[in-house]
């Protein structure tokens, strides 16, 4: 039994997309249609094939939905769930897929008063973006919190709780707020770090760009991935979640003078039991099957 019909996704890049050719390969029997603020996007997923539909505007592209799914970087949610709120039918789902949820479901629920509203975030994704980097398996064998607010429908949380099943992902459920601390830890404070350091190896003086790519070994090459990621989405991802961002950001400061006093006062036994103790939390993530490498990070199975 399929839990919807008619699936309208707003934003069709790495995320959007996935979505797309998840559902044509798991939900054939689905309708889609998709929309895209940018006229380049529209065209390639008319070409790619990944919508039955693509309309110039969000409006006509949720008419007849029963669940629509804002696959935007997470600053954009509001306005374009504003743009399309007269035209919304009254029993249709709206969902999203962004990073953080707290500053999400606020913009959503402020626009979408009458809306049933539950908010998603698949914790799976890549480095990439855009209509061409997205792949059917994205979400298989990963993880998709829902955080629904307290007054949501049981069945419409169960029937979101099958869509991603379907598309191989494990759901849970989790308070908003609690999402984003533990997200900005395990996700949000791993970007920054690495789009800090790779910005500190271009700005060293006397060694040239040409050195750090020649000499960038294991460490360095992996915060590179992480760092290219789209600056749109990551920019609005620590606005979004600034409290919890800036709370990690502390400890993290925190823990990290207390390293540099280590080396500087040559605490050997110090810094010898930290990376003990880091190296048994890398053993416990293999231990549970989720030490692929990236891109799959984060995959359960
Ligand atoms: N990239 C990743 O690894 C993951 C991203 N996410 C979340 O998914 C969402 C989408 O991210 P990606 O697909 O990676 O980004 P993307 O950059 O590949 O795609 C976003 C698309 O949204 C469109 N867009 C932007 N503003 C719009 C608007 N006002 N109306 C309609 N379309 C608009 C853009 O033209 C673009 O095609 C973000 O909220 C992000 O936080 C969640 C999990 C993983
Ligand atoms: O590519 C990586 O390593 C990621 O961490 C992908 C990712 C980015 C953002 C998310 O909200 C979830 C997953």
């Amino acid at each position: 039994m399929l839990p919807f019909a008619r699936l309208t996704i707003i934003g069709l890049g790495l995320i959007g997309s996935s979505v797309a050719r998840g559902v044509r390969a798991q939900m054939p029997a689905v309708r889609i249609t998709g929309h895209d603020a940018d006229p380049a996007v529209r065209k390639r997923a008319v070409a790619l094939g990944i919508c039955d539909d693509v309309t110039d505007t969000s409006g006509a592209a949720v008419l007849d939905a029963d669940l629509v799914i804002l696959c935007v970087p997470v600053g954009a949610m509001g306005a374009v769930a504003a743009e399309f709120a007269a035209d919304l039918p009254a029993d249709a789902i709206v969902s999203d897929v962004g990073s953080c949820k707290q500053s999400v479901a606020e913009a959503l629920s402020a626009v979408l008063p009458d809306a049933i509203i539950i908010p998603a975030h698949p914790v799976a994704g890549t480095e990439k973006s855009g209509p061409d980097a997205g792949f059917s398996t994205l979400f298989k064998g990963r993880w998709c919190i829902l955080t629904p607010p307290e007054n949501a429908p049981e069945v419409a949380i169960e029937r979101l709780r099958i869509f991603w099943q379907q598309l191989g992902a494990d759901v849970e459920l989790m308070d908003a707020r609690h999402h984003d601390m533990v997200l900005a830890v395990t996700s949000h404070l791993p970007h920054l770090i690495a789009y800090t350091i790779v910005g500190t190896a271009d700005d060293l003086e006397g060694v040239t760009q040409s050195e750090v790519i020649k000499y960038s070994a294991g460490g360095f090459r992996d915060f590179t991935r992480i760092a290219a990621s789209d600056p749109v989405m990551w920019r609005d991802v620590f606005l979004s979640n600034k409290d919890a961002v800036l709370e990690m950001l502390q400890r993290f400061s925190e823990d990290l003078s207390a390293l540099q006093r280590a080396i500087r006062y040559g605490k050997g036994d110090e810094l010898e039991s930290l990376f003990a103790r880091t190296r048994n939390i890398r053993r416990s993530i293999v231990e549970q099957g989720q030490d692929d490498d990236a891109p799959d990070f984060g995959r359960k199975h």
